[in-house]
């Protein structure tokens, strides 16, 4: 994938010195944009640019570059993006990869050409291989082929990573990625088949409880290993790297820890409260058998999580009972 050149070519801009900079967060009602807005928020940022997708729908390219003149962020985080789980990702295929063209496209260029400072754009670890080596160092990217079920988000975002880095080495532009696993917290999509495994099964299980249901059904076999972050972490993350990353290659956010399928249907299953049994429906995809990160990069910056995922759990159950109509 190529070395690194850009460090050095262009500094590291400061994000944290100057409160009353406008940064514009995109997506920001989603799980990582309602993240992102609250720690730039708790940190004292005071002139956030803000708009819903009825508001300003980022795949219209003219209304993108019509508000990026009118508005000149300093700053833009893009966490709007169309995102789902296995079954969305599989039977949505081409909203999947024309939407997340289409915003990550219209976005990165407007931002450019209207005197953006720097721009962080997200992606995800289903953009390595199926088969990545364990856990996936950055390097993994565009080595083997991508797990079927995801293949179309994935290129899109392997498409945006190529995007910022291009914008880096042809314009000298401060263009950012960075690379969640799987995330859940507050404000997720608990979607009863579009959203992904960890709220599926904290609604399924609460509906399951509240009905004194006897069993639960979950998909697949349960046995493909999976890496999951608190969503407040990739924000305390994605403000870090504002502050201290300027580089070509995209970089891995994780957790370091993994589990089966299997167990985070039984913590789910303790943290809800439910006690019937788990039904595994073999005929649902497993999709990728493993997909472990190798954070190192991120480490030697200086940077770790801190929130576990049993007190996560905790937390995005306190959030469900809270906030979702039940
Ligand atoms: N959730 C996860 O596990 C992971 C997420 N990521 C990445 O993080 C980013 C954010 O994901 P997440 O917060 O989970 O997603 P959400 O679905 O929770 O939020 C996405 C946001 O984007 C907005 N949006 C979608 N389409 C448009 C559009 N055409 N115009 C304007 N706004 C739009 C949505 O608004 P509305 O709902 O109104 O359409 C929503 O607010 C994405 O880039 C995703 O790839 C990466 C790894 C894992
Ligand atoms: C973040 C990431 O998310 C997606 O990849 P994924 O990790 O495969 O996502 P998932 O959370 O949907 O499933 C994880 C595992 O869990 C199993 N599973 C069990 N029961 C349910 C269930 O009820 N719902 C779901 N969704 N999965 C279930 C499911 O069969 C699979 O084995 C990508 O689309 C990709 O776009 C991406 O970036």
């Amino acid at each position: 994938m190529g070395e690194d050149t850009s460090d050095g070519k262009i500094p590291l801009c400061p994000f944290l010195t100057d409160k009353t900079a406008k940064i514009c967060v995109l997506g920001h009602r989603g799980l990582v944009g309602s993240a992102i807005v609250r720690k730039l928020q708790h940190l004292g940022f005071t002139n956030l640019l803000l708009r819903t997708h009825s508001e300003l729908d980022l795949t219209r390219q003219n209304d993108v570059e019509t508000f990026f003149e009118a508005k000149k962020p300093r700053f833009v985080i893009l966490a709007a993006a169309k995102v789902g789980g296995i079954h969305a990702n599989s039977t949505y295929p081409a909203d999947f990869i024309a939407v997340n063209l289409q915003i990550q496209t219209n976005v990165i260029d407007s931002s450019y050409r209207h005197g953006v400072q720097k721009l962080l754009f997200l992606g995800s670890s289903c953009i390595y291989p199926k088969f990545a080596p364990q856990p996936i160092p950055e390097d993994a990217l565009l080595t083997s082929p991508l797990e079927p079920t995801n293949e179309w988000y994935a290129v899109a975002k392997i498409a945006g990573i190529k995007m910022c880095q291009a914008y880096r080495i042809q314009y000298g532009w401060d263009a950012i990625s960075a690379m969640p696993t799987n995330l859940y917290g507050p404000n997720d999509n608990f979607h009863p088949e579009n959203s992904h495994v960890l709220p599926a099964l904290m609604r399924r299980f609460h509906e399951a409880k509240v009905k004194k249901a006897k069993e639960v059904v979950v998909w697949g076999t349960g046995s493909p290993l999976r890496e999951f972050l608190h969503v407040d972490d990739l924000a305390d993350a994605v403000i870090f790297l504002m502050e201290s990353y300027s580089g070509l290659g995209q970089l891995n956010v994780g957790s370091g820890k993994e589990v089966s399928i299997k167990e985070l249907a039984e913590l789910v299953k303790e943290v809800v409260g439910f006690e019937g049994e788990l039904v595994w429906d073999a005929s649902k995809p497993d999709g990728t058998p493993r997909k472990l990160m190798d954070c190192s990069k991120l480490a030697e910056l200086g940077w770790s999580p801190k929130i576990s995922l049993k007190d996560g759990l905790a937390d995005t159950y306190k959030w469900y009972l809270e906030n979702v109509k039940q």
